[in-house]
Protein backbone atom coordinates (compact mmCIF):
# COMPACT_ATOMS: atom_id res chain seq x y z
CA UNK A 1 0.00 0.00 0.00
CA UNK A 2 1.16 3.56 -0.67
CA UNK A 3 2.40 5.99 2.22
CA UNK A 4 -1.00 7.74 2.67
CA UNK A 5 0.80 10.51 3.69
CA UNK A 6 2.42 11.29 -0.07
CA UNK A 7 -1.35 10.51 -1.45
CA UNK A 8 -2.49 14.18 -2.87
CA UNK A 9 -5.10 15.60 -1.05
CA UNK A 10 -8.79 15.53 -2.27
CA UNK A 11 -11.19 18.01 -2.94
CA UNK A 12 -14.83 17.55 -1.50
CA UNK A 13 -17.47 20.02 -2.23
CA UNK A 14 -20.39 20.20 -0.53
CA UNK A 15 -18.61 18.32 2.37
CA UNK A 16 -20.36 20.34 4.95
CA UNK A 17 -23.79 18.57 3.70
CA UNK A 18 -25.02 15.06 5.21
CA UNK A 19 -23.55 12.77 2.63
CA UNK A 20 -20.43 14.59 1.88
CA UNK A 21 -19.51 14.97 5.86
CA UNK A 22 -19.59 11.06 6.08
CA UNK A 23 -17.23 10.83 3.28
CA UNK A 24 -14.87 13.34 4.98
CA UNK A 25 -15.06 11.04 7.89
CA UNK A 26 -14.42 8.17 6.14
CA UNK A 27 -11.31 9.58 3.96
CA UNK A 28 -9.65 11.15 7.37
CA UNK A 29 -10.32 7.73 8.27
CA UNK A 30 -8.16 6.07 5.76
CA UNK A 31 -5.40 8.62 6.47
CA UNK A 32 -6.20 10.24 3.44
CA UNK A 33 -6.12 14.61 3.41
CA UNK A 34 -9.12 16.61 2.97
CA UNK A 35 -10.19 20.36 1.84
CA UNK A 36 -13.94 20.81 1.70
CA UNK A 37 -15.88 23.64 -0.77
CA UNK A 38 -19.24 24.57 0.57
CA UNK A 39 -21.19 27.12 0.85
CA UNK A 40 -22.86 26.44 3.45
CA UNK A 41 -26.59 26.92 1.89
CA UNK A 42 -27.52 24.08 3.28
CA UNK A 43 -24.82 22.31 4.94
CA UNK A 44 -23.16 23.22 8.29
CA UNK A 45 -19.41 24.48 8.89
CA UNK A 46 -19.83 22.13 12.32
CA UNK A 47 -20.31 19.32 10.27
CA UNK A 48 -16.67 19.24 8.90
CA UNK A 49 -14.36 17.80 11.21
CA UNK A 50 -11.57 19.77 13.30
CA UNK A 51 -8.60 20.70 11.35
CA UNK A 52 -10.02 19.65 7.61
CA UNK A 53 -9.67 23.30 6.05
CA UNK A 54 -13.50 24.78 4.53
CA UNK A 55 -13.56 26.96 2.32
CA UNK A 56 -16.49 28.93 2.47
CA UNK A 57 -17.55 29.70 -1.24
CA UNK A 58 -19.27 28.44 -4.35
CA UNK A 59 -18.39 25.92 -6.42
CA UNK A 60 -19.19 27.76 -9.70
CA UNK A 61 -16.06 30.20 -8.43
CA UNK A 62 -13.67 29.00 -10.93
CA UNK A 63 -11.11 31.26 -9.56
CA UNK A 64 -11.47 30.18 -6.21
CA UNK A 65 -12.12 26.16 -7.25
CA UNK A 66 -8.62 26.53 -9.41
CA UNK A 67 -6.86 28.34 -6.49
CA UNK A 68 -7.88 25.97 -4.22
CA UNK A 69 -6.69 23.02 -6.31
CA UNK A 70 -3.25 24.23 -6.21
CA UNK A 71 -2.68 25.79 -3.05
CA UNK A 72 -4.11 22.20 -1.52
CA UNK A 73 -2.08 20.29 -4.40
CA UNK A 74 -5.61 18.51 -5.14
CA UNK A 75 -5.71 15.21 -7.38
CA UNK A 76 -8.82 14.21 -7.42
CA UNK A 77 -12.01 15.91 -6.48
CA UNK A 78 -15.44 14.06 -5.14
CA UNK A 79 -18.24 16.39 -5.90
CA UNK A 80 -21.30 16.59 -4.03
CA UNK A 81 -22.31 20.02 -4.10
CA UNK A 82 -25.72 20.25 -5.21
CA UNK A 83 -29.46 20.90 -4.74
CA UNK A 84 -31.13 18.08 -4.13
CA UNK A 85 -35.06 18.58 -4.26
CA UNK A 86 -36.98 16.86 -6.34
CA UNK A 87 -40.36 18.95 -5.72
CA UNK A 88 -38.19 22.11 -5.63
CA UNK A 89 -36.73 21.18 -9.31
CA UNK A 90 -40.20 21.21 -10.89
CA UNK A 91 -41.33 24.78 -9.49
CA UNK A 92 -37.18 26.19 -10.09
CA UNK A 93 -35.94 24.25 -13.05
CA UNK A 94 -33.73 26.80 -13.75
CA UNK A 95 -32.09 26.82 -10.36
CA UNK A 96 -31.42 23.42 -10.79
CA UNK A 97 -29.78 23.80 -13.88
CA UNK A 98 -27.46 26.26 -12.64
CA UNK A 99 -26.45 24.73 -9.17
CA UNK A 100 -26.33 20.83 -10.78
CA UNK A 101 -25.83 21.62 -14.25
CA UNK A 102 -24.09 24.84 -15.00
CA UNK A 103 -21.73 24.50 -11.62
CA UNK A 104 -20.80 21.26 -12.79
CA UNK A 105 -19.23 22.34 -16.19
CA UNK A 106 -17.65 25.38 -14.33
CA UNK A 107 -15.83 22.86 -12.02
CA UNK A 108 -15.09 20.30 -14.26
CA UNK A 109 -13.36 22.74 -16.76
CA UNK A 110 -11.59 24.57 -13.52
CA UNK A 111 -10.03 20.84 -12.45
CA UNK A 112 -9.10 20.00 -15.90
CA UNK A 113 -7.70 23.85 -16.21
CA UNK A 114 -5.36 23.22 -12.56
CA UNK A 115 -4.39 19.42 -13.90
CA UNK A 116 -7.03 17.38 -11.99
CA UNK A 117 -7.29 13.52 -13.43
CA UNK A 118 -9.63 11.77 -11.08
CA UNK A 119 -13.08 13.46 -10.77
CA UNK A 120 -16.22 11.05 -8.56
CA UNK A 121 -19.59 12.59 -8.97
CA UNK A 122 -22.68 12.07 -6.69
CA UNK A 123 -25.53 11.42 -9.39
CA UNK A 124 -28.71 9.53 -8.62
CA UNK A 125 -31.35 7.01 -9.15
CA UNK A 126 -33.61 9.51 -10.11
CA UNK A 127 -31.84 9.84 -13.68
CA UNK A 128 -33.63 6.61 -14.47
CA UNK A 129 -36.87 8.20 -14.66
CA UNK A 130 -39.86 5.42 -14.27
CA UNK A 131 -38.32 2.18 -14.81
CA UNK A 132 -40.06 -0.77 -15.80
CA UNK A 133 -37.72 -3.76 -15.19
CA UNK A 134 -36.27 -4.77 -11.17
CA UNK A 135 -33.75 -4.54 -9.92
CA UNK A 136 -32.25 -1.16 -12.71
CA UNK A 137 -29.10 -2.46 -13.94
CA UNK A 138 -27.15 0.83 -15.09
CA UNK A 139 -27.48 -0.12 -18.78
CA UNK A 140 -31.47 0.79 -18.00
CA UNK A 141 -32.76 3.21 -20.51
CA UNK A 142 -31.99 6.88 -18.78
CA UNK A 143 -35.42 8.84 -18.70
CA UNK A 144 -35.15 11.74 -15.92
CA UNK A 145 -38.73 12.75 -15.10
CA UNK A 146 -37.78 15.99 -12.82
CA UNK A 147 -35.24 18.36 -14.14
CA UNK A 148 -33.52 17.23 -10.49
CA UNK A 149 -32.85 14.33 -12.31
CA UNK A 150 -31.91 15.93 -16.12
CA UNK A 151 -29.57 18.34 -14.33
CA UNK A 152 -27.61 15.62 -13.20
CA UNK A 153 -27.97 13.32 -16.22
CA UNK A 154 -26.80 16.32 -18.06
CA UNK A 155 -23.30 16.15 -15.38
CA UNK A 156 -22.94 12.53 -16.43
CA UNK A 157 -22.87 13.19 -20.49
CA UNK A 158 -20.35 16.19 -19.55
CA UNK A 159 -18.11 13.91 -17.76
CA UNK A 160 -18.58 11.08 -20.08
CA UNK A 161 -17.71 13.38 -23.10
CA UNK A 162 -14.93 15.35 -21.14
CA UNK A 163 -13.05 12.14 -20.07
CA UNK A 164 -12.87 11.44 -24.16
CA UNK A 165 -11.43 14.91 -24.75
CA UNK A 166 -9.43 15.51 -22.21
CA UNK A 167 -8.29 11.97 -20.38
CA UNK A 168 -9.44 12.55 -16.77
CA UNK A 169 -11.28 9.28 -15.73
CA UNK A 170 -14.50 9.43 -13.28
CA UNK A 171 -17.02 7.43 -11.53
CA UNK A 172 -20.56 8.73 -11.25
CA UNK A 173 -22.15 6.83 -8.61
CA UNK A 174 -26.06 6.59 -9.00
CA UNK A 175 -27.59 6.77 -5.33
CA UNK A 176 -30.66 5.45 -4.67
CA UNK A 177 -32.24 6.49 -1.22
CA UNK A 178 -29.95 7.18 1.43
CA UNK A 179 -29.88 7.22 4.91
CA UNK A 180 -28.72 6.27 8.77
CA UNK A 181 -26.12 8.23 10.38
CA UNK A 182 -22.38 7.91 11.32
CA UNK A 183 -22.18 4.92 13.71
CA UNK A 184 -19.71 6.55 15.71
CA UNK A 185 -22.33 9.44 15.92
CA UNK A 186 -19.87 11.92 14.71
CA UNK A 187 -22.83 12.80 12.03
CA UNK A 188 -25.91 12.37 10.07
CA UNK A 189 -28.68 13.68 8.63
CA UNK A 190 -28.83 17.46 9.86
CA UNK A 191 -30.89 19.31 6.80
CA UNK A 192 -32.77 22.41 8.16
CA UNK A 193 -35.89 21.50 5.86
CA UNK A 194 -36.46 17.62 6.29
CA UNK A 195 -38.21 16.01 3.21
CA UNK A 196 -36.60 12.63 2.85
CA UNK A 197 -38.86 9.78 4.97
CA UNK A 198 -36.65 8.08 7.49
CA UNK A 199 -35.78 12.02 8.50
CA UNK A 200 -39.64 12.56 8.88
CA UNK A 201 -39.71 9.99 10.89
CA UNK A 202 -37.06 10.43 13.10
CA UNK A 203 -38.42 14.04 13.52
CA UNK A 204 -41.55 12.23 14.24
CA UNK A 205 -39.96 9.78 17.03
CA UNK A 206 -38.09 12.84 18.44
CA UNK A 207 -41.52 14.79 19.19
CA UNK A 208 -40.69 17.36 16.28
CA UNK A 209 -43.69 16.97 14.53
CA UNK A 210 -47.35 15.23 14.82
CA UNK A 211 -47.18 12.34 12.73
CA UNK A 212 -45.91 11.17 9.53
CA UNK A 213 -47.71 11.43 5.96
CA UNK A 214 -48.02 8.07 3.63
CA UNK A 215 -48.05 9.57 0.40
CA UNK A 216 -50.39 7.01 -0.95
CA UNK A 217 -50.90 3.16 -0.25
CA UNK A 218 -52.58 2.37 -3.61
CA UNK A 219 -49.42 1.69 -5.44
CA UNK A 220 -48.84 -1.59 -7.30
CA UNK A 221 -46.88 -3.39 -4.54
CA UNK A 222 -46.70 -5.75 -2.07
CA UNK A 223 -48.51 -3.33 0.63
CA UNK A 224 -49.68 -0.81 -1.73
CA UNK A 225 -46.80 1.74 -0.41
CA UNK A 226 -44.02 2.92 -2.28
CA UNK A 227 -40.90 0.86 -2.18
CA UNK A 228 -37.07 1.99 -2.30
CA UNK A 229 -33.55 0.46 -1.61
CA UNK A 230 -31.95 2.17 1.26
CA UNK A 231 -27.81 2.39 1.31
CA UNK A 232 -26.40 3.45 4.82
CA UNK A 233 -24.53 6.18 4.46
CA UNK A 234 -21.54 4.76 5.62
CA UNK A 235 -21.55 2.08 3.20
CA UNK A 236 -22.13 4.93 0.51
CA UNK A 237 -19.20 6.58 2.04
CA UNK A 238 -17.16 3.49 1.57
CA UNK A 239 -18.40 2.93 -2.22
CA UNK A 240 -16.44 6.10 -2.24
CA UNK A 241 -13.11 5.10 -1.15
CA UNK A 242 -13.32 2.21 -3.63
CA UNK A 243 -14.07 4.27 -6.32
CA UNK A 244 -11.10 6.64 -5.70
CA UNK A 245 -8.98 3.84 -5.10
CA UNK A 246 -9.80 1.97 -8.25
CA UNK A 247 -8.88 5.43 -10.06
CA UNK A 248 -5.54 6.01 -8.35
CA UNK A 249 -5.17 2.49 -9.90
CA UNK A 250 -5.46 3.66 -13.24
CA UNK A 251 -9.17 1.89 -13.57
CA UNK A 252 -11.46 2.58 -16.29
CA UNK A 253 -14.12 5.28 -15.87
CA UNK A 254 -17.52 3.94 -14.52
CA UNK A 255 -21.21 4.70 -14.02
CA UNK A 256 -22.35 2.50 -11.12
CA UNK A 257 -25.37 2.23 -9.20
CA UNK A 258 -25.30 2.84 -5.35
CA UNK A 259 -28.21 0.36 -3.00
CA UNK A 260 -28.39 -2.98 -1.81
CA UNK A 261 -30.40 -4.49 -4.30
CA UNK A 262 -33.11 -4.93 -2.27
CA UNK A 263 -35.98 -2.84 -1.41
CA UNK A 264 -38.57 -1.76 1.76
CA UNK A 265 -41.80 -0.29 1.20
CA UNK A 266 -42.96 2.61 3.39
CA UNK A 267 -44.31 0.89 5.93
CA UNK A 268 -41.71 -1.66 6.63
CA UNK A 269 -39.48 1.23 6.99
CA UNK A 270 -41.94 3.13 9.62
CA UNK A 271 -42.86 -0.37 10.91
CA UNK A 272 -38.65 -0.97 11.68
CA UNK A 273 -38.72 2.36 12.87
CA UNK A 274 -42.02 1.50 15.74
CA UNK A 275 -40.12 -1.61 16.46
CA UNK A 276 -36.66 0.47 17.66
CA UNK A 277 -38.20 2.66 19.40
CA UNK A 278 -40.68 0.56 21.19
CA UNK A 279 -43.97 2.42 20.47
CA UNK A 280 -45.84 3.08 17.53
CA UNK A 281 -46.15 6.90 15.86
CA UNK A 282 -49.42 8.17 14.76
CA UNK A 283 -49.77 8.38 10.55
CA UNK A 284 -51.58 9.70 8.03
CA UNK A 285 -52.43 7.93 4.66
CA UNK A 286 -52.51 11.31 2.35
CA UNK A 287 -52.29 11.37 -1.54
CA UNK A 288 -49.85 9.97 -3.86
CA UNK A 289 -46.79 12.29 -3.85
CA UNK A 290 -46.16 13.39 -7.72
CA UNK A 291 -43.64 11.69 -9.44
CA UNK A 292 -43.10 8.86 -7.20
CA UNK A 293 -41.99 5.74 -8.98
CA UNK A 294 -44.13 2.74 -7.25
CA UNK A 295 -40.95 0.55 -7.14
CA UNK A 296 -36.78 1.54 -7.18
CA UNK A 297 -34.29 -1.06 -6.41
CA UNK A 298 -31.00 -0.82 -7.87
CA UNK A 299 -29.28 -3.75 -9.83
CA UNK A 300 -25.78 -4.10 -7.64
CA UNK A 301 -24.00 -6.74 -9.04
CA UNK A 302 -21.49 -4.13 -11.24
CA UNK A 303 -20.59 -1.91 -8.07
CA UNK A 304 -19.75 -5.46 -5.94
CA UNK A 305 -17.83 -7.08 -8.77
CA UNK A 306 -16.26 -3.76 -10.29
CA UNK A 307 -14.97 -1.78 -6.96
CA UNK A 308 -15.18 -4.93 -4.90
CA UNK A 309 -17.65 -3.08 -2.16
CA UNK A 310 -18.91 -5.10 -0.02
CA UNK A 311 -21.06 -2.96 2.75
CA UNK A 312 -21.26 -3.35 6.41
CA UNK A 313 -24.49 -2.00 7.40
CA UNK A 314 -27.06 -3.64 5.39
CA UNK A 315 -29.41 -4.66 7.68
CA UNK A 316 -32.10 -1.67 8.02
CA UNK A 317 -32.33 -1.95 11.73
CA UNK A 318 -29.02 -0.67 11.80
CA UNK A 319 -30.10 2.05 9.62
CA UNK A 320 -32.73 2.74 11.78
CA UNK A 321 -31.41 2.91 14.77
CA UNK A 322 -28.60 5.09 13.85
CA UNK A 323 -30.62 7.61 12.44
CA UNK A 324 -32.59 7.88 15.10
CA UNK A 325 -29.50 8.25 17.87
CA UNK A 326 -28.40 11.35 15.05
CA UNK A 327 -31.64 12.83 15.36
CA UNK A 328 -32.07 12.77 19.14
CA UNK A 329 -28.27 14.20 19.85
CA UNK A 330 -29.29 16.92 17.63
CA UNK A 331 -32.53 17.85 18.95
CA UNK A 332 -30.43 17.92 22.44
CA UNK A 333 -27.81 19.98 20.49
CA UNK A 334 -30.43 22.70 19.29
CA UNK A 335 -32.58 22.62 22.07
CA UNK A 336 -29.72 24.23 24.09
N1 LIG B 1 -29.63 12.29 -0.05
C1 LIG B 1 -29.95 11.44 -1.02
O1 LIG B 1 -30.75 10.48 -0.83
C2 LIG B 1 -29.32 11.60 -2.40
C3 LIG B 1 -29.70 10.69 -3.40
C4 LIG B 1 -29.11 10.82 -4.67
C5 LIG B 1 -28.14 11.80 -4.91
N2 LIG B 1 -27.80 12.67 -3.94
C6 LIG B 1 -26.78 13.70 -4.24
O2 LIG B 1 -25.76 13.66 -3.26
C7 LIG B 1 -25.20 14.96 -3.07
C8 LIG B 1 -25.18 15.30 -1.59
O3 LIG B 1 -26.51 15.26 -1.10
P1 LIG B 1 -26.84 15.45 0.45
O4 LIG B 1 -28.03 14.61 0.75
O5 LIG B 1 -25.61 15.32 1.26
O6 LIG B 1 -27.33 16.96 0.45
P2 LIG B 1 -26.89 18.21 1.37
O7 LIG B 1 -27.82 19.33 1.02
O8 LIG B 1 -26.80 17.80 2.79
O9 LIG B 1 -25.43 18.53 0.84
C9 LIG B 1 -25.16 19.37 -0.25
C10 LIG B 1 -24.01 20.30 0.18
O10 LIG B 1 -23.62 21.11 -0.94
C11 LIG B 1 -23.51 22.47 -0.51
N3 LIG B 1 -23.76 23.28 -1.73
C12 LIG B 1 -24.91 23.36 -2.45
N4 LIG B 1 -24.71 24.18 -3.51
C13 LIG B 1 -23.42 24.61 -3.45
C14 LIG B 1 -22.62 25.48 -4.26
N5 LIG B 1 -23.11 26.05 -5.36
N6 LIG B 1 -21.33 25.69 -3.90
C15 LIG B 1 -20.81 25.10 -2.78
N7 LIG B 1 -21.53 24.28 -1.98
C16 LIG B 1 -22.81 24.04 -2.31
C17 LIG B 1 -24.53 22.63 0.60
O11 LIG B 1 -24.24 23.69 1.48
C18 LIG B 1 -24.41 21.26 1.29
O12 LIG B 1 -23.40 21.27 2.29
C19 LIG B 1 -26.06 15.91 -3.91
O13 LIG B 1 -25.38 16.20 -5.13
C20 LIG B 1 -27.32 15.11 -4.19
O14 LIG B 1 -27.94 15.48 -5.40
C21 LIG B 1 -28.36 12.60 -2.68
O1 LIG C 1 -43.08 12.21 4.60
C1 LIG C 1 -42.87 11.34 3.73
C2 LIG C 1 -41.69 11.31 2.95
C3 LIG C 1 -41.57 10.32 1.99
N1 LIG C 1 -42.54 9.39 1.81
C4 LIG C 1 -42.37 8.34 0.78
O2 LIG C 1 -41.19 7.63 1.09
C5 LIG C 1 -40.54 7.21 -0.11
C6 LIG C 1 -39.12 7.75 -0.10
O3 LIG C 1 -39.19 9.17 -0.25
P1 LIG C 1 -37.94 10.13 0.00
O4 LIG C 1 -37.26 9.75 1.27
O5 LIG C 1 -38.42 11.54 -0.16
O6 LIG C 1 -36.92 9.74 -1.17
P2 LIG C 1 -37.16 9.66 -2.76
O7 LIG C 1 -38.24 10.56 -3.21
O8 LIG C 1 -37.30 8.19 -3.10
O9 LIG C 1 -35.81 10.27 -3.34
C7 LIG C 1 -34.51 9.97 -2.81
O10 LIG C 1 -33.98 8.86 -3.46
C8 LIG C 1 -33.82 9.03 -4.87
C9 LIG C 1 -33.25 7.77 -5.44
O11 LIG C 1 -34.07 6.66 -5.21
C10 LIG C 1 -32.87 10.18 -5.15
O12 LIG C 1 -32.83 10.40 -6.53
C11 LIG C 1 -33.36 11.44 -4.47
O13 LIG C 1 -32.37 12.42 -4.62
C12 LIG C 1 -33.60 11.17 -3.01
O14 LIG C 1 -34.18 12.32 -2.42
C13 LIG C 1 -41.38 7.76 -1.26
O15 LIG C 1 -42.26 6.76 -1.70
C14 LIG C 1 -42.20 8.88 -0.62
O16 LIG C 1 -43.45 9.09 -1.23
C15 LIG C 1 -43.70 9.41 2.56
O17 LIG C 1 -44.60 8.58 2.39
N2 LIG C 1 -43.83 10.38 3.51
Amino acid sequence: MADPISLPTVLVTGGAGYIGSHVVLALLDAGRSVVVLDDLSTGRGASVPNGVPLVVGDVGDAGLVERTIVGHGVNAVMHFAGSISVPESVGKPLDYYRNNTVNSLSLIDAGRRAGVERFIFSSTAAVYGMPEAMPIDEDAPTDPINPYGRSKLMTEWMLRDAASAHGLRYVALRYFNVAGADPAGRSGQSARVATHLLKIAAQAATGQRPDIQIFGDDYPTPDGTCVRDYIHVSDLADAHLAALRHLEAGGDSLVLNCGYGRGYSVREVLDMVESVLGKSLPTRIVQRRAGDPPTLVAGTERIRRLLDWAPRHEDLRIIVETALSWEKKLSVSQSE
